[in-house]
């Protein structure tokens, strides 16, 4: 394949979008206290890089799996940004539905399957994402300050860009707080985040400690749907989240996971050949070398939904609070695409980055990459594949298309307990 990039305008010094990013990139730059490179962590340093505005960055160390299949052509070319299939080492394995895994030996336990999800599937996950799952019982960031129409942001603001007459007022959920709760700006201490990781010994403890709701904001004001949908960052999934203390709330019970979404994730688990994957990790299993029997065993029983705006990023974290820290977490990457970057147990190991795009499936498990630093430096604007665009016959998708133009959707489920692990709390 030819390596030649597109000029874009973002590439081009003589385009006016490069001199407009050149001057804006100047004039935020002119006052500020030059960063000093050695402070950074080496995944901090790699964040910097990727989200940089100006000049763009480069992708030529990037992993991108995608220009290792002709089929995806159309998706690689169209735009400017695209990393390299030699960036880094990886081994190919064979998956038992026919298609292909990659693995790398850097990161044991991290499978990434490019394109697993059909363009067909891909849509049906996005509208099952916006329509079916951004609504109540699930939660949504908007819910802690606005008190949402129960039909959804989504279908919502879907009629009102319909038909304008049909736009809602949303009221600010602080003005149903009680007088003397209302008037009031809490300053209450800030409390210390127990980030201790769940595990089975920690369970109890880390169930017993209190989960309060957040408190919806003084300030905010009456809004439309028009004007929130684009606020939507995330949907929770089954168990729910408190993110206050960043541990599950078992005692709220937990929503099934849609089997839309668990039928997606138990096929990708079950295609991948464990034991190519596994047979010579190292890492400290403890007792709980349990990838043999993920066959039957994966159930997915939390989650999130992330929808990112093309300027939002993920920062550097580890996904601890499930109380299984080997079981695969299955990870949807839908809409435009992003630079994904994962290390190891701290911020200090220099982090792989690797592109994602629509229809690509990455799984993270075992004990090792389960709890490794990742995060979304940088979603990659215009990136939107041709699949993703409704045709004429097709008006319904058109509202979605809309949407995805600025947008992309990680679907990021998780299984909390392991096989046998009784929790004590019912689950209906
Ligand atoms: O958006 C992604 O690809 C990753 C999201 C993630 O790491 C998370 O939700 O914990
Ligand atoms: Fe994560």
């Amino acid at each position: 394949m030819s390596s030649v990039i597109p000029k874009s305008d973002l590439h081009d010094p003589t385009s006016s979008a490069y001199k407009k990013a050149r001057k804006l990139f100047l004039k935020s730059t002119k006052n500020r206290i030059q960063d000093n490179d050695q402070e950074w962590t080496p995944f901090r340093a790699a964040e910097k890089r990727y989200k940089a505005r100006f000049p763009p960055p480069d992708l030529s160390n990037v992993l991108d799996l995608a220009l290792l299949n002709e089929e995806r052509a159309h998706e690689v070319t169209a735009g400017v940004w695209r990393g390299r299939a030699d960036a880094q080492e990886f081994r190919e394995i064979r998956l038992q539905s026919g298609g292909k895994g990659y693995i790398l030996s850097r990161i044991p336990g991290l499978v990434i399957l490019p394109s697993f999800l059909t363009p067909e599937k891909q849509r049906e996950l996005v509208r099952w994402s916006l329509s079916e799952h951004s609504l109540p019982p699930n939660e949504t960031n908007l819910d802690t300050h606005y008190v949402l129409p129960p039909e959804g942001i989504w279908n919502v603001a879907v009629q009102a860009k319909d038909d304008p007459s049909r736009e809602v007022e949303i009221p600010p959920r602080h003005q149903l707080l009680p007088p003397d709760q209302k008037t009031e700006v809490k300053h209450e201490p800030r409390v210390l985040i127990n980030n201790t990781p769940a595990s089975a010994d920690t369970y109890n403890s880390l169930s017993n400690i209190s989960k309060p709701p957040a408190t919806p904001s003084p300030t905010v004001a009456t809004a439309t749907s028009l004007d929130l949908l684009p606020k939507l960052r995330w949907a929770n999934i089954g168990w729910f989240y408190h993110w206050g203390t960043k541990q599950y709330d078992f005692t709220r019970g937990k929503v099934e996971v849609h089997s839309r979404l668990k039928d997606v994730c138990q096929n990708a688990v079950r295609a991948i050949p464990w034991q190519e994957v596994f047979s010579e990790d190292a890492s400290d299993w403890g007792n709980e070398d349990d990838w043999r029997t993920w066959g039957e065993s994966y159930e997915p029983d939390a989650g999130i939904v992330n929808f990112y705006q093309t300027k939002d990023t993920l920062m550097a974290h580890v996904d601890r609070s499930e109380v299984c820290a080997t079981s695969p977490l299955v990870s949807i990457s839908l809409g435009n695409a992003a630079v994904f970057l994962i290390g190891g147990p701290t911020r200090d190991t220099d982090p792989i980055p690797i592109l994602l795009r629509s229809g690509d499936v990455v799984i993270m498990s075992g004990p090792r990459c389960r709890r490794a630093y990742h995060g979304v430096p940088r979603i990659l604007e215009n990136t939107l594949p041709r699949h993703m665009v409704g045709s004429i016959d097709d008006t319904e998708w058109k509202p979605y298309e809309d949407y995805l133009h600025s947008t992309r959707i990680n679907v990021n489920v998780r299984q909390v307990f392991p096989k046998g692990f009784n929790p004590g709390v019912s689950d209906q």
